[in-house]
């Protein structure tokens, strides 16, 4: 359960039995072929495999590298998010939970929980920070549509770290029905290897696909991170190539010279923040950050331990980009390709640009674009006019 000094399990004694009844039941279904037969019969209801195709207009304005994009925003819901809410709810069953809660900050993993709650007759409870409610208040009317009771939050920040934190504080008390579906590659054991198995479906389409297209490997693969999942989930499958450079690129906010932001790996320590041990934005006396970032998805002061161990060993590159940047992102993929991004893979798509102006013709970038921005342009329209 270690990525290198990461990960582990720092929670109160109640809950290491029920993460290790989650750690057997994830272990017995992954060993199963009709678990996997299962989440195989889910991929017309998903959309899978989600299309990986060239992004000509885009890769002529950066003038350099050709760009390829992998359309998680294609999926059922509009992100990644469904690929580990689908497989987990299949655990949930195994384990014979009546009861599913989860977290949410931009929506998207609340309404991907919801979706399959409502898929398989599941009861649903998605805790939720204030802010965010406000925020995202699209994906709150979908998940309610979708029948999910959605909690507002409104202690500390009202965004996505009192979500999560109010998320434990009830699944301690509701331990033998209730299965807390995760929406990130963060917390305790086993939850950190658990939502990065069930993500890897996307690295390993991307690697089969671009092989099929082109007979090679990529030269480069860029993903937002957040908590990690969709990160965690496009790299892995490529972790053992060593040509294949990976670059994360985090939320950035206002700068890293001021103190609202989320770029917990570019700008964090090592320390211990909901159950697990990673880097986390925090002042010398471990005192937590608020966090800031224009996408919800990316305001969360934690980040997933794998991608901690993968910035320590150098095999994954970590960047910022700003909100003024991640909005020239969403603005450059809308206008040049004809696809509104959210403002989480946003990030993205600013990270990877700046990295292919740099590289040669010849050479290929991949950037996952985790979730569509159908809940962002709200948000985004009342900045439009500076874009
Ligand atoms: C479209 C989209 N892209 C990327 C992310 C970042 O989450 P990771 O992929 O887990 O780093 C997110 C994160 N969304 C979560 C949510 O919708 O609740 C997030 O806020 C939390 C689960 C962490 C997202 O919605």
């Amino acid at each position: 359960p270690r990525f290198g000094e990461y990960g582990g399990q720092y929670v109160p004694e109640a809950l290491q039995a029920c993460l290790r009844e989650l750690e057997d039941g994830f272990e017995n279904a992954i060993a199963d072929p009709h678990f996997w037969e299962e989440f195989r019969s889910l991929y017309d209801y998903i959309g899978r495999p989600s299309s990986l195709h060239k992004a000509e207009r885009l890769s002529e304005y950066a003038g350099g590298a050709q760009i390829w994009l992998k359309r998680e925003d294609l999926n059922h819901t509009g992100s990644h998010k469904i690929n580990n809410a689908l497989a987990q709810i299949l655990i949930a069953r195994r384990l014979g939970k009546t009861n599913v809660i989860a977290e949410t900050g931009a929506g998207q993993h609340g309404v991907a929980t919801a979706t399959a709650c409502a898929k398989f007759g599941i009861k649903c409870t998605v805790f939720m920070g204030a802010e965010d409610v406000r925020r995202q208040a699209l994906n709150v009317f979908r998940m309610r549509i979708l029948g999910a009771n959605v909690i507002a939050v409104t202690n500390g920040t009202k965004t996505l770290r009192d979500a999560t934190s109010e998320a434990f504080r009830y699944w301690v008390s509701h331990l033998a029905d209730t299965h807390y579906i995760v929406g990130s590659a963060i917390g305790p054991h086993p939850y950190p290897t658990l939502v990065r198995t069930f993500q890897s479906v996307i690295g390993n389409e991307t690697k089969e696909q671009f092989l099929k297209k082109t007979g090679k490997l990529p030269d480069l693969v860029v993903a937002c991170v957040g908590g990690g999942s969709n990160s965690t989930g496009m790299f892995s499958p490529f972790e053992k190539d060593s040509s294949v450079k990976l670059l994360g690129v985090e939320a950035g906010g206002d700068g890293l010279d001021t103190d609202r932001h989320s770029a917990t790996l570019t700008a964090g320590k090592p320390g211990v923040f909901h159950g697990v041990k990673t880097y986390v934005l925090q002042d010398s006396d471990g005192q937590v950050h608020d966090t800031h970032s224009v996408s919800a998805g990316l305001d969360y002061p934690g980040v997933g331990p794998e991608l901690s161990a993968w910035k320590d060993l150098g095999r994954v590159e970590f960047v910022a980009a700003t909100d003024a940047q991640a909005l020239e992102g969403f603005r450059l993929l809308s206008q040049y390709e004809g696809i509104i991004p959210a403002l989480e893979s946003s990030h993205a798509i600013y990270g990877a640009l700046q990295k292919a102006k740099a590289m040669s013709k010849d050479q290929h970038v991949i950037i996952n674009v985790s979730g569509r921005g159908d809940k962002d342009v709200q948000s985004v329209a009342e900045v439009l006019p500076k874009l």
